[in-house]
């Protein structure tokens, strides 16, 4: 029983460190590249406490190194499913009953690891698992992972001290229950901290949790699950597996307690799931919350009156950072005809210094992409359009897989608004840009708005606050996340809460209160401190 109202630490965010040559930081985050190339680390599943090792082990390497073993994981299979259910239910009556303070305190800790000795372990193992340049690293497995778990505790407590009014003689109040079961958690590659919040949310307000991670981001998983280890997660309450995903959905989507799904990754899997779900409603306790975040066809849209140089800066970090694999990158970019040779002049001559490469080298801008599926399913969108008469590639165009999943960062130029790499996520370093004439802003915005199923990010580039303001409107439902004369992507926890809608999720808005919402069941509780003793009322007196 808590004997007090605790206030938590003031939340803020994790700070960005620079990595200059000759600062600390830098030397210990290339002396722990150094150390975890120099040892292949044997990687098992978590359940219930245990180290799970089925013997049936899979080669983990960097998708930039390929000939490189940075160690072997254990894949499980459906016993191992099950074994983590059990694991979780029994966990589940501890871990409800801890007072809330003490689970804050271990995601606060974990926090503080994350700032102290586990910032560049999780930075090299998201380099080397996931090849992300220092920086991309930085700002995810470092920062973003603080900073959920510590903005997450605060809105913890902005839930619990959410209560309702009392009338006299009443005392009203809520209570946020966990669910009443486990919730899954299902994480993409492309995001260390995604895949760490996913579980941890939840888990945080006292549900527990089977996790499945991508298999392409099994080296990281394994440094998350370690770090909430340390910070003393008790047994049971997250338990990391590595069996198949469809596996895992049809073990988990079978059984009456799931009651809850946090999903990261694409809109395909997300939409199979839904319906798995559907179908099953009649097996489970309660109706399962359903949270997923999924891809996107994230846009510029630049004005006549836009910076022609902020634009192509725009277009170069937003479309090529992490190789165009975040859900958030510019992948279509409609340009205005009068500046557009202005505009590309600045790409030629910011393309041409593009370096891409190995990310222990940090020089590289850009790194290779995630797996051979994903390389070859680029280099055969790139081949159709070097081949389609609507489209030219300007820049880039080629692809080397000899060392390492090297797609060099292209740009298509379209007459064609709705060519595929209009409307489709391609999820790599590949930018659509259609040149629209000047006069036809309204026309744009119309197809800007229909092309795609998505509505994730987007950004509009003018200076004339008119026009600002007509396209924000506009554009109301295109994106979850709109900025002004920014990049559409980096957003921060707390500063710019994440997430789209139509086809790119249900916007529930990953580190935020919002979401946090979804992994409670309130009780609302009411308490009559002097009951009525006559059933009748007042109004029943006799005249
Ligand atoms: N909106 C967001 O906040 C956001 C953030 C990051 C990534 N994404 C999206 O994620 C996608 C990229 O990530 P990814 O390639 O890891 O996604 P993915 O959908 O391929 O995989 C996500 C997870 O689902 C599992 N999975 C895949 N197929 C499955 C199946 N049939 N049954 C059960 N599980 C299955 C995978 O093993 C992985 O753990 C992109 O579409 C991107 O836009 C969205
Ligand atoms: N939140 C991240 C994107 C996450 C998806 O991959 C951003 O804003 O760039």
């Amino acid at each position: 029983m808590s004997k007090g109202f605790f206030k938590i630490p003031t939340t803020k965010n994790e700070p960005v460190l620079n990595y200059l040559p000759g600062s600390p930081e830098r030397a210990a985050l290339k002396e722990q590249i150094a150390q975890y190339k120099s040892s292949e680390m044997d990687i098992p599943m978590f359940i219930g406490g245990e180290e799970v090792r089925s013997g049936n082990t899979v080669r983990i390497f960097p998708p930039h190194e390929i000939e490189h073993t940075l160690g072997h994981y254990h894949a499980g299979d459906e016993t191992h499913v099950y074994r983590a259910i059990d694991a979780a239910t029994n966990a589940k009556e501890g871990w409800e009953a801890l007072n809330w303070e003490e689970r804050a305190a271990i995601f606060l800790k974990a926090a503080d690891l994350i700032s102290g000795p586990y910032r560049q372990k999780l930075n090299a193992s998201t380099m080397l698992g996931q090849s992300k340049n220092v920086y991309q690293a930085e700002i995810d497995a470092a920062c973003e992972m603080a900073d959920f778990l510590r903005f997450n505790v605060h809105y913890m407590t902005a839930i619990y001290n959410d209560q309702p009014a009392s009338s006299p003689g009443i005392w009203n109040r809520m209570e946020y229950r966990p669910l009443e079961g486990f919730v899954f958690a299902l994480t993409p590659f492309n995001f260390t901290s995604i895949a760490g919040n996913l579980p941890s949310a939840p888990a945080m307000m006292g549900n527990v949790v089977i996790w499945k991670p991508s298999k392409t981001a099994i080296y990281s998983a394994h440094i998350l699950m370690e770090l909430f280890r340390e910070a003393g997660l008790p047994d049971g309450v997250i338990n990391l597996i590595f069996a198949p995903g469809p596996v895992v959905a049809r073990a988990v989507f079978d059984h009456p307690d799931f009651a809850g799904f946090h999903f990261t990754g694409s809109t395909g899997v997300f939409q199979d799931i839904w319906k798995t779900i559907g179908n099953n409603i009649h097996k489970y306790k309660s109706y399962p919350r359903i949270v997923g975040e999924t891809g996107g066809k994230d846009f510029i849209i630049a004005h006549k009156s836009c910076d022609a140089q902020a634009v192509a800066t725009a277009l170069i970090r937003g479309a090529f950072e992490y190789q165009g694999q975040k859900c958030s990158a510019v992948s279509r970019a409609y340009l205005p005809s009068g500046r557009w040779d202005e505009i590309l002049s600045y790409l030629q001559k910011d393309m041409k210094e593009i370096k891409m490469g190995s990310p222990e080298d940090f020089r590289n801008f850009m790194n290779a992409v995630i797996d051979e599926p994903s390389f070859d399913k680029l280099a055969s969108e790139i081949d159709a359009a070097k081949n389609h008469p609507d489209t030219k590639i300007i820049f880039g165009g080629n692809y080397d897989k000899t060392h390492g999943y090297f797609i060099e960062p292209t740009i298509i130029l379209t007459t064609n608004p709705s060519y595929k790499t209009m409307e489709e996520e391609l999820f790599g370093p590949i930018l659509t840009i259609y040149v629209y004439d000047d006069s036809k802003l309204d026309e744009t915005l119309n197809v800007l708005d229909k092309t795609s199923m998505y509505a994730l990010t987007g950004a509009v580039f003018a200076k004339d606050r008119a026009i600002i303001q007509k396209i924000t409107k506009r554009l109301s439902n295109a994106a979850g996340n709109f900025y002004v004369n920014d990049k559409p992507t980096g957003a921060v926890v707390g500063q710019q809460p994440f997430g789209g809608a139509r086809g790119s999720g249900t916007n529930d808005k990953a580190g935020s209160m919002l979401n946090m919402l979804r992994w409670v069941s309130p009780r609302t509780i009411k308490e009559n401190f002097v009951p009525p003793v006559d059933f009748k009322y007042p109004f029943m007196m006799e005249e």
